[in-house]
């Protein structure tokens, strides 16, 4: 039978001055991995973990890394682009027979956080491991002595992941020679180029290319295009093949995958937790849920309003130990909890300078070290977040490009998401720019982010007298006990309890990241909204999410994600207005009555 063909991502080679149109390639849509030459172990180790077709990149990509070709891969957050570089280049060491004599890894992969690397790391290690070769990786860390690093790279590792701060500073202490990199280096791969500058590792890069050898094959990944990244090619790269997906492509409203649905609320910032506690206790939004501010203390200030509430969150953000931030990671992939309240890092670095500094790091020496240490941390940008159906911005970002990164933690693989922007009127002229980075125009013919359409206004203001009254009761004082409580938890969670879990993994209990900090018990009241404080249309709303939510199921298996077709159709913002009365437009046209439902509700409001 005939396969389908289907237009792939455009290649073109890059001319250094003046870049030639890119050339559409139509490739075959259903090729599989065996077809792009990979090794068979390989696909062997990627059918045990359930994955059996390429990515659009991945079908492009990998024949070009696999050809010796310098690369620059552009695709939406989550397309696979990891795979894109890493099977080529294990492919590549599986077969080279002089690795053994070498004094230095033969590849390096940069990222720009620890988190990352971590990420990065553990993928790559389960290949290897899965196919039985004897490849050695290490990841490297900031916080490691010269003797750990030392150690680390005895041997020496085929492969290193590390940030290019800590690879730096291999250099600088001896731990790396020059020489022996000029020899044994074979590639070199910058993943989340994009974050790369903005993570402030542009010194590190810059004195890196002196000891790239020129024959060293260079890839760079990113999700968005931008003059940063264009920096990088120049600096690093000689005459790559640019690689850009048509689905994600050149077209502005392409940016976030398709198979997430953006929407926004306008309210005041004093509003928003009214509206985040609706769409939460109300359930408007599935699990899990992703949520983003924008300073430690707002998350924390949620994660205690939450818990008045009934509803369990952890948070994750950079102050915390790194242990924590990575066992966090893992518990929220592993769907230990739903609800992650994660903070910015990027805003982080631009708002808290100083406040957010734990005295554990403020003791830490070196000035230049220090600032090296606080830009590896990246709580949320390029994490492979495992099946987050909602991200909600509780502030928004400070820039289009961030909004980006926070929206692809959801529609991974091409599984179907959602997001819903918190939107006061002071963040009204980022909101613009994030809308006319997305395409949309002033003629408004083009709505890539709609208003949220399940919350009614009656929904939202039977909810405010309660919500007030306890947002009341999460003090300053009280947000700053929790903070510090947190983090007293989470050394001793990351230091004392490390050599425990190593050997007994399965105590995850003792390690929970949800825990309540509340000095005060949770009121039992303000667990459930009574039913004479719901308001009909939006409650009408919520049983149609849960029923998308049990329709949908847990199934994300790679498998389907990856045969085209998105699940849009169960999305329950999308088949709301098939599946309630009359639709969710019959259910606004209904909101006359549910006005005059709600004065009677009114009535009793005085809890
Ligand atoms: N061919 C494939 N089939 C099914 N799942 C895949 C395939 N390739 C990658 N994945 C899965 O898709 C998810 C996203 O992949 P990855 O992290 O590489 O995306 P990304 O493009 O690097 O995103 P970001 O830019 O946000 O970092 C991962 O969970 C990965 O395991």
């Amino acid at each position: 039978m005939a396969k389908a063909k289907k237009k792939l991502p455009h290649v073109n080679e890059d001319q250094e001055k003046e870049p030639e149109p890119e050339q559409e390639q139509e490739q075959e849509e259903d090729q599989s991995f065996e077809e792009l030459g990979l090794d068979p172990r390989l696909i062997r180790a990627l059918t045990k973990k359930s994955i059996d077709n390429p990515t659009p990149i991945q079908r492009v990509a990998i024949p070009l890394i696999l050809e010796g070709k310098d690369v620059v891969a552009r695709a939406k957050t989550g397309s696979g682009k990891t795979f894109a570089y890493v099977l080529p280049l294990l492919h590549k060491l599986f077969s080279d027979s002089g690795l053994k004599n070498k004094l230095a890894p033969a590849a390096f992969v940069l990222v720009p956080t620890r988190e990352l690397c971590q990420q990065v790391y553990s993928e790559i290690l389960s290949l290897i491991e899965l196919c039985r070769v004897q490849l050695k990786i290490i990841q490297l860390t900031s916080t490691m002595s010269g003797a750990d690093l030392k150690t680390a790279m005895a041997g020496p590792p085929d492969i290193l992941v590390s940030t290019p701060a800590c690879l730096q500073s291999c250099f600088s202490k001896g731990v790396l020679l020059p020489a022996s990199v000029q020899d044994s280096l074979s590639f070199l791969v910058l993943d989340e180029a994009d974050l790369l500058l903005s993570y402030g590792y542009e010194d590190d890069l810059k004195s890196l290319t002196a000891h790239i050898p020129r024959r060293c094959q260079c890839l760079l990944m990113s999700a968005t295009s931008s003059a940063d990244v264009e920096k990088l090619k120049k600096l690093i790269l000689h005459n790559p093949f640019i690689l850009t997906l048509p689905e994600v492509g050149d077209t502005k409203d392409e940016i976030i995958p398709k198979n997430v649905q953006q929407f926004w609320i306008s309210c005041s910032a004093r509003d928003k937790i009214i509206y985040i506690l609706a769409l939460m206790k109300l359930e408007l939004v599935q699990k899990k849920v992703l949520i983003f501010t924008n300073t430690i203390d707002a998350s924390f200030r949620l994660k205690l309003f939450f818990e008045k509430f009934g509803i369990k969150s952890a948070v994750l953000n950079a102050e915390l130990p790194q242990n924590s931030r990575l066992h966090i990671l893992e518990q929220f992939n592993a769907g230990l909890f739903d609800y992650l309240i994660a903070t910015d890092d990027s805003q982080l670095k631009e708002k808290e300078k100083g406040e957010g500094e734990s005295r554990v790091e403020r003791k830490r020496s070196r000035k230049h070290a220090k600032k090296k240490m606080d830009s590896e941390f990246g709580v949320v940008r390029g994490i492979d977040f495992k099946n987050v159906h909602t991200v909600i911005n509780f502030d928004m970002p400070q820039n289009a490009e961030g909004y980006v990164h926070r929206i692809g933690r959801t529609g991974r693989a091409y599984s179907t998401g959602a997001s819903v922007s918190l939107v006061s009127p002071e963040e009204m002229e980022i909101f613009e720019e994030v809308k006319s980075i997305l395409g949309e125009n002033e003629n408004k013919d083009s709505n890539f982010i709609a208003p949220f359409p399940l919350l009614t206004k009656n929904a939202v203001e039977s909810l405010r007298y309660r919500a007030e009254d306890v947002a009341r009761s999460v003090t300053k004082i009280s947000v700053r006990e929790a903070r510090a409580q947190d983090l007293r938890n989470e050394i001793l969670n990351s230091e004392k309890l490390k050599a425990h879990f190593e050997v007994n993994p399965k105590d995850l209990d003792l390690l929970k990241h949800d825990k309540v900090l509340s000095k005060k018990p949770t009121s039992s009241h303000l667990r459930d909204v009574p039913e004479y404080l719901l308001d009909p249309t939006t409650q009408e709303a919520s049983k149609i999410v849960k029923l998308a939510r049990a329709a949908m199921g847990n199934n994300n298996s790679a498998r389907r994600k990856f045969k085209g077709k998105s699940r849009k159709d169960k999305d329950p913002l999308k088949s709301f207005s098939g599946a309630s009365k009359g639709g969710f437009k019959g259910a606004m046209k209904r909101k006359g009555k549910d006005r005059d439902d709600s004065s009677r509700n009114k009535k009793k409001q005085s809890i």
